[in-house]
């Protein structure tokens, strides 16, 4: 039996005339790493803000973890136990990354002492302790998207979202966000992950998700969905796609 902790069903979004999440139906199990992948524009991101609050669906719904949370708040979602991180990371800059850190709205009762203990924590398993009390607009994009993870794991979420984990990351960086991800993974959380390099996407997922205009078109791991005829048509047949795109 499967344990689904994150489930739209029929979840659409529509900009005007422009549908952009199209009775999207998708599961993710309890425990795994699931990569959404899809052309630009297919609605990957927009999926993201509609399953996390920022949109307000125009049909369908969301259960997180056995509940309905459709329409919920981002700060609601998130303090329940779903954490997301943006493609366009956004720290405080003019704040240290530690005060980036204890800004984030716990709400669980901690007192200052242990929010700050457990922050050291997080800034020390991502390596960007050293760091701690310079101010956030010093830092590279890839130590950016590092502290955006941290702030998301101070809520010591059970599912995390992430929108292009790799983006404009060095290599050497990119590779230890990517081990991260799999040790918090090891350690249980959930992930579901926005990522157009395909290496980094094979390499992580166990399984993916395809987007196409709008449409969830396929589902499985990556070298079945790599093979798949619409998926190909997909990347191949648009004008937009570029090679690391494609999924072969
Ligand atoms: N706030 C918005 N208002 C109007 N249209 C939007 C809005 N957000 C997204 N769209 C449109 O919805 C469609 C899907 O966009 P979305 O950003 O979800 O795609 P994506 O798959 O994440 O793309 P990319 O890989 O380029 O980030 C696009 O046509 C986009 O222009």
């Amino acid at each position: 039996m499967t344990d689904d902790i994150l489930r739209t069903t029929d979840l659409t979004k529509r900009f005007g005339a422009l549908t952009a999440n199209d009775e999207i139906s998708l599961s993710v199990e309890r425990g795994e790493i699931r990569g959404i992948i899809g052309p630009n524009g297919s609605g990957k991101t927009t999926f993201f803000n509609t399953v996390t609050g920022f949109y307000q669906p125009d049909g369908g719904s969301v259960h997180f973890d056995g509940e309905e949370v459709t329409g919920w708040e981002p700060h609601r979602l998130a303090r329940r136990g779903l954490g997301r991180t943006f493609q366009i990371v956004s720290p405080f800059k003019n704040m240290t990354v530690r005060q980036n850190m204890l800004a984030v709205q716990t709400d669980d009762g901690r007192s200052r002492e242990e929010k700050r203990d457990r922050a050291g924590e997080i800034l020390e398993f991502l390596e960007i302790d050293h760091i701690a009390d310079n101010e956030a607009r010093g830092m590279s994009g890839g130590q950016q998207k590092l502290l955006e993870l941290g702030r998301v794991l101070m809520l010591d979420p059970e599912v995390v979202m992430l929108d292009e984990p790799a983006a404009g990351v060095n290599p050497a960086l990119e590779s230890r966000i990517m081990d991260h991800i799999h040790e918090l993974n090891d350690e249980g959380t959930t992930f579901v992950v926005i990522e157009h390099d395909m290496h980094v996407m094979k390499t992580l997922a166990d399984s993916v998700s395809v987007f196409d205009s709008g449409s969830h078109i396929a589902q499985g791991d990556f070298e079945d969905v790599s093979q798949d005829d619409a998926v190909r048509e997909a990347y191949l047949g648009g004008t937009t796609a570029e090679d690391d795109e494609v999924p072969i």
